[in-house]
């Protein structure tokens, strides 16, 4: 089946994804417009990470339908997803380089498993796409070698080596400090303005969310609570999104004392 009339790169209908006789996702429905970056907000085990693995077909719809680029993959087989895959970059927290093989190994695997490019051709894309996040010249070292954040940038270098028309990304600054995780928004800001990719981004970091977003859409207990730009967001009346909102950052402590003294109330905070 194919829909082609419609802008919307990613349309979901009526969704919902069950981990056995457990129902994660209930039900819901919106649309990845072409070129948009879309970020999936919610609380932890609200189902985004299960959203988005739907979306990229590592999950099943127990029903409602999930069409990429004008196809329903709610139920197509999975030859025809591997069609569908080519056409998709994942940056996943659990899609880490493979140690064994180089920052351009890595790169240049999915060129030499999806095409039949020579090995010269193949060399200079990994080049590329390693230029595109900042890691010029960093393509015979080892993922062991790298930073944090520079890992990062190469698997979405990885991501990027099919020229993919979506890309997602779960969690793409997990486990980064904030400068570092601040470079990571600005290389999808970068990536979004010099293609115009449809991006899909799961992220927890409200600050990333609002630089990186065009929409944004919030999941709470498997269902759609709020859809929308930035500023209907921000302007959202729901308890349970005005909580996220506004929630309060952790207390700063700085030595044993001061905590003990946050424990026992002694302790002075900003309200105060
Ligand atoms: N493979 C699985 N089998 C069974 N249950 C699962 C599986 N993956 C996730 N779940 C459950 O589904 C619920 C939603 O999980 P999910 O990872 O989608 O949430 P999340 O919003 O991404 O959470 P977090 O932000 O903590 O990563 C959780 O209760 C989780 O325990």
């Amino acid at each position: 089946m194919t829909n082609d009339a419609s802008d919307a790169a990613i349309s979901v209908v009526n969704l919902s994804v069950s981990y056995g006789e457990r129902e994660i996702l209930h039900g819901i429905t919106f649309d990845v417009r072409r070129g948009e970056t879309m970020v999936i907000l919610g609380g932890s085990g609200s189902g985004k990470s299960t959203l988005l693995r739907t979306l990229v077909g590592l999950e099943k719809p127990s029903s409602g339908e999930v069409w990429i680029q004008g196809v329903n993959i709610a139920n197509i087989s999975e030859r025809e997803m591997d069609v569908i895959r080519k056409k998709m970059g994942m940056s996943f927290q659990g899609s880490a380089l493979f140690g064994s093989l180089t920052v351009g190994e890595n790169v240049a695997l999915p060129l030499r498993e999806h095409t039949n490019l020579e090995d010269s051709t193949i060399e200079i894309m990994v080049r590329i796409k390693l230029g595109q996040v900042g890691l010029s010249n960093f393509e015979d070292y080892m993922p062991s070698e790298l930073s944090g954040g520079m890992k990062k940038r190469a698997a979405v270098a990885r991501a990027l080596s099919m020229d993919p028309e979506i890309l997602f990304f779960d969690e793409p600054s997990a486990g980064l400090d904030p400068i570092i995780a601040a470079g990571l928004d600005e290389l999808i800001m970068n990536l979004k303005k010099a293609y115009a990719i449809t991006m899909v981004v799961v992220t927890h970091e409200l600050a990333s969310a609002f630089l990186i977003a065009d929409r944004m859409v919030y999941v709470d207990r498997g269902h759609i609570i709020a859809l929308g730009t930035k500023e209907e967001f921000q302007a959202s009346t729901h308890p349970r999104v005005r909580q996220f909102l506004d929630r309060v950052p952790e207390p700063e402590v700085l030595d044993e004392l001061d905590y003990l003294q946050m424990l026992t109330g002694d302790r002075k905070t900003a309200k105060d």
